[in-house]
């Protein structure tokens, strides 16, 4: 039987905001220091000789996929929401998250945003475990599978 284990990398990008309608101050356009956790869980590999013998996943390649599909690049797998616009370029970082997601930005809606986007772009929903989203340091929203089912 493998055993198995929970993997994390942490990312950051730097993004502007806003909620319309909001009742204070984020109705206005502003910016985050987001703080991005992602978690997964699986099988440890037995592959002796390769590469990734004895991990989930190889950070290198957790890495490689969120940068490409979220944070540094969009990829064109990911589905915008309806209210999404053309941006110049890039993923997450240093640009509007209105424009480029389409959708409402709170972290809420933006962690299962980035779930839906990362399993678009390739990454196994089964192995996702966790995300975690820090809008600032004092406040974090985290979904796992259970968050994901729908009522
Ligand atoms: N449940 C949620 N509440 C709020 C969200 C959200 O996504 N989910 N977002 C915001 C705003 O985006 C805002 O930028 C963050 O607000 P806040 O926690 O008030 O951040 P501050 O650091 O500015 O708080 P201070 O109390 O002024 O330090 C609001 N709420
Ligand atoms: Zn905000």
């Amino acid at each position: 039987m493998p055993r198995f284990a929970i993997i994390t990398r942490e990312f950051t990008f730097e993004a502007a905001h806003h909620l319309p309608n909001h009742k204070g101050k984020c109705k206005r356009p502003h910016g985050h220091s987001y703080r991005l956790q992602i978690s997964l869980r699986g099988p440890i590999l037995n592959a002796p000789g390769q590469s990734e013998d004895g991990m989930v996943m190889d950070f290198d390649d957790l890495k490689h996929i969120v940068n490409t599909t979220i944070i540094d690049e969009l990829s064109d797998s990911v589905p915008r929401g309806l209210d999404a616009r053309p941006v110049e370029k890039g993923g997450l970082d240093h640009n509007n998250l209105n424009d480029l997601t389409g959708i409402r930005t709170t972290a809420e809606n933006l962690v299962h945003w980035i779930w839906d986007a990362l399993v678009a772009g390739g990454v196994p929903d089964e192995l996702l475990y966790r995300i975690r989203l820090w809008e600032t340091e004092k406040g974090c929203i985290e979904i796992t599978h259970a968050e994901r089912e729908e009522i």
